[in-house]
């Protein structure tokens, strides 16, 4: 009976658009009440999955320090299990939590990965997912950052951003610079920034997949 009722709120509250606060409370509130936080960055990895269909090549998969990065070492176990060939290009030797669980299950599983330099070669790779940042983003892209979401944007690689383009505000859709992506696949609920007139020339199509959150 309870689990009639969450699914049943689940399905009539995806047409929702939150502010990146709310959707991190209702991340916290799943994680508290009814899902693990591993669990659901599980399922946000296999969404991706999913969601990339035909799109699902040889991927260079850009990640940050936090659980977005997290989606996308998920995804790469994902890759890899089903035979494509993907790599990982990280931007510092920091973690979340649940994030350094997956890139330790990437490791196992002998999973290319190096940490970004000028010369590494992520442009030439068919797809770039984008894991740098998502709702945690604040503030000004750094310099270093700036420079690979640059390399990012110029290559001819099929571009697909978690969650946010990273460097784009979630709220207001605003960024000095950002991500451009091909496709942008939001995690949960989408976001008031993603449907902005500021996002739009940063976005070929947008969906939003749903895991399983529950608003408070
Ligand atoms: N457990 C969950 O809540 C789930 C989240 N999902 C995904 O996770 C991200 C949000 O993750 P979070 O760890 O909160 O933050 P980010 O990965 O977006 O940020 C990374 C990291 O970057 C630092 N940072 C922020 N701004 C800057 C900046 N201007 N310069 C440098 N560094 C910056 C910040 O300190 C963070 O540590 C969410 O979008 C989802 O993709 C799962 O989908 C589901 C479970
Ligand atoms: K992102």
């Amino acid at each position: 009976m309870e689990k009639k009722t969450i699914i049943k709120e689940g399905e009539k509250m995806q047409e929702k658009v939150l502010s990146v606060e709310e959707m991190r409370e209702a991340d916290r509130y799943t994680i508290e009440n009814y899902i693990s936080s591993k669990e659901l960055m599980y399922r946000a990895g296999e969404a991706i999955f999913n969601a990339l269909g035909k799109n699902r090549k040889n991927t260079a998969i850009i990640c940050g320090s936090g659980n977005n990065a997290g989606d996308g070492y998920v995804l790469a176990g994902l890759l890899k299990e089903h035979n494509i060939s993907c790599k990982l290009f990280l931007i510092e030797d920091k973690f979340s939590e649940d994030g350094r669980y997956y890139f330790d299950k990437c490791k196992e599983n002998n999973i290319d990965y190096e940490f970004i330099t000028d010369d590494s070669g992520y442009t030439d790779f068919e797809c770039i997912v984008d894991c740098i940042y998502g709702t945690g983003f604040k503030g000004k892209v750094k310099d270093n950052v700036r420079a690979i979401m640059e390399k990012i944007n110029s290559s001819k690689a099929y571009k697909v951003s978690v969650d946010i383009n990273s460097g784009m505000n979630g709220d207001t859709g605003e960024a000095d610079i950002c991500v451009r992506s091909d496709l942008t696949i939001s995690i949960g609920y989408l976001k008031h920034g993603l449907l902005s007139e500021n996002a739009r020339k940063n976005i070929g199509k947008l969906i939003n997949v749903d895991i399983g959150i529950i608003l408070p």
